[in-house]
């Protein structure tokens, strides 16, 4: 028998690990699994290489449940550990990497709860849980000896001579009690189905191997049907919908990664999409958290990602800065953008039956993602009223000789709500305008961004303006109305509406006589606040519209013609809350006021 100690710089490392690690004491048995697949990995490698000349055998790991006893034992028939490299590896570097986890994170508690689940601590993790950690194991190499490593959790080890038939390792943890938990069997079961669903070798648990050893995206796309990829999505998500479509990614260099995305249907709430994809290092679930990992818009995608590149012990920020990381994402996009493309220029009929539910997707990335964006303008449609669909070349097309102002401009008309704007839109159906159907959730941050990005247009709401102003050709039509008739009827309506916002403009006869339009600029901050938050102030400003009165409408000649005050005032004032009502603005006591006077006038 050997005794030693344990050379390290904290005198105890243990009630330290227990105290960081404590919402992720789970993670054990993925890093002592871990540990047993690379032990096999590397038996078969000695194999191949032809130093290893035994039987590989049966290369199951095996997790053992004792409840009685208190125990839960990971056995795998592995290279297995000489004496001296239980010294080595267990005793020295497994330590090492512990003690430096500690030193490195012992005043950023955050950080490294941020990081639990994501980074192991190795072997050592198997403390967080067990109050003594025994290791029997037995080297591939001839002649060797079966040792057995005990340590009870303080700085103290022994190792003394042991029996195990086979080469491999068994890992037999003490439970301790404040982690009785661990001895539940649904318990480990659970937890082997979260971490080992998909490791390469089989994981036996009562009898049962757990894992799918070869799931999906290991195996070469050229080999796999449709029916493969709906099959395996329904094993990860069990009750999701089936995907529009899917990427099966592969890539050896400059970075290996290998994985399947897949494009879900995508409903309003965006919050529920996230966080769906699941991150795998060589077929050991990581995280479901690939915010840091992928480019945001990704995260409406569902799939795993499995790639050995992506660091995981270095903060959030360092992540996002990493090369490795930014090629992964430059190289997702592109594939995602690319599969867009391809689907959409083999098959546009299929593909605008999609896009009620790419539609968010594809917006998304065009807003948070220049590259993403670039790509896109060949893929993305715009919608019109009519429902007809189109990219911008061809939107560009359809309106470029009738919806452009005196200043070349080209101008895209919009509706948020073609119900409630419907007035303003029956009044561009007879310049035979185009109005485009932007309704959706990110449609008010979409519509900054194509504004910034196409060259000489804008956008504006149908119902910003009035028509000839919205598209301003330069072009006024005569006023019926004198200037001193514009001044009094000017005044007429601000008596009648309250308001100091009010003008007058030559409409055409057939245009209404009083219209309320909302100023895009205001309209759209106020949009964009209630949208993202935070900006208060404009969200708290009262809602900022203008009062147009179209002075060669007959009505407007007749309320001058008024000579009694007080009829003139009800008949002007029932003009603007006509006006009000088209907006879906009058309601409360102006709505009762309007109702009595419309009851008077009619008898
Ligand atoms: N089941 C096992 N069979 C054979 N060797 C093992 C086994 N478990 C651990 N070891 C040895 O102990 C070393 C330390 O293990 P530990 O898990 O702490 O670190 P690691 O696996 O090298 O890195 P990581 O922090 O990524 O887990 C391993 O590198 C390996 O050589």
């Amino acid at each position: 028998m050997e005794k030693g100690t344990i050379s390290i710089h904290t005198e105890n490392i243990f009630p330290i690990i227990k105290k960081f690690l404590y919402s992720d004491h789970e993670i054990f048995l993925r890093e002592l699994i871990s540990n047993a697949t690379d032990a096999t990995k590397k038996i078969e490698s000695l194999a191949a290489l032809g130093e290893y000349k035994g039987e590989i055998g049966d290369t199951k790991i095996k997790v053992t449940l004792n409840k009685e006893g208190k125990t839960i034992t990971i056995s795998d028939s592995g290279v297995g550990m000489t004496s001296e490299e239980v010294k080595k590896y267990i005793n020295q570097i497994a330590f090492s990497g512990a003690t430096d986890f500690i030193e490195k994170y012992k005043d950023k508690k955050e950080e490294v709860q941020q990081l639990i689940g994501k980074f192991g601590l190795g072997f050592y993790s198997a403390f967080m849980v067990a109050e003594k950690v025994q290791l029997v194991t037995k080297s591939w190499q001839e002649g060797a000896e079966a040792v057995m490593w005990t340590c009870d959790g303080s700085t103290e080890f022994e190792i003394t001579p042991s029996v195990r038939p086979e080469r491999g390792t068994d890992v037999i943890l003490h439970i301790a009690q404040d982690s009785e938990e661990f001895l539940d069997k649904y318990r480990i079961q659970s937890i082997l189905e979260k971490y080992c669903k998909f490791l390469p070798y089989e994981v036996e648990f009562e009898g049962k191997v757990i894992n799918n050893t070869k799931p999906l995206w290991t195996k070469n796309p050229a080999d796999l049907k449709d029916e493969d990829y709906l099959a395996f999505y329904k094993e990860l998500y069990p009750i999701s919908e089936d995907p529009l479509f899917w990427i099966h990614l592969n890539v050896d260099y400059p970075f290996n990664l290998t994985g399947i995305l897949y494009f879900p249907k995508i409903k309003q709430d965006l919050a529920v999409q996230k966080n769906k994809i699941q991150l795998y290092q060589k077929q050991v679930f990581i995280t479901d958290e690939v915010k840091e990992i992928v480019p945001e818009f990704l995260t409406l995608l569902h799939g795993v990602i499995d790639s050995p590149d992506i660091p995981l012990n270095v903060s959030r920020s360092f992540l996002q800065a990493d090369s490795n990381v930014k090629k992964i994402n430059s190289y997702i996009t592109r594939k995602v953008a690319d599969k867009l493309q391809e689907l959409f220029k083999n098959d546009r009929t299929t593909y605008e039956a999609k896009w009620e539910s790419l539609d968010v997707f594809v917006k998304f990335g065009m807003i948070t993602d220049d590259k993403f964006y670039e790509k896109a303008t060949q893929f993305l449609l715009l919608e019109d009223i009519e429902k007809k669909r189109y990219t911008f070349d061809e939107y560009k097309d359809l309106i470029s000789t009738n919806q452009k102002d005196k200043n070349d401009n080209l101008v895209i008309l919009y509706t948020t709500d073609v119900e409630k704007q419907d007035t303003f839109i029956q009044s561009a159906k007879k310049r035979s305008y185009n109005v485009l159907k932007l309704d959706g959730i990110l449609d008010s941050h979409f519509i900054n961004t194509i504004e910034r990005k196409l060259e000489k247009t804008t956008l504006k709401r149908i119902d910003s303006e009035t028509i000839d102003k919205l598209i301003d050709k330069g072009e006024s039509l005569s006023s019926a109305l004198t200037e001193s008739e514009k001044e009094k009827i000017i005044e007429i309506f601000k008596t009648a509406s309250g308001r100091s916002e009010v003008s007058v403009e030559a409409l055409p006869t057939d245009e209404f006589p009083i219209t309320i339009t909302l100023p895009e600029f205001m309209r759209r901050m106020r949009d964009m606040a209630k949208m993202s938050g935070g900006m208060d102030y404009f969200v708290s400003l009262p809602e900022q519209f203008n009062v147009v009165i179209n002075g060669n409408h007959a009505l407007i000649n007749k309320i001058l013609g008024i000579e009694n005050t007080d009829e003139q005032q009800k008949v002007a004032k029932q003009l603007y809350d006509l006006a009000l009502l088209s907006q879906n603005m009058l309601n409360g006591s102006s709505l009762t006021a309007f109702i009595n006077r419309s009851l008077e006038m009619m008898q």
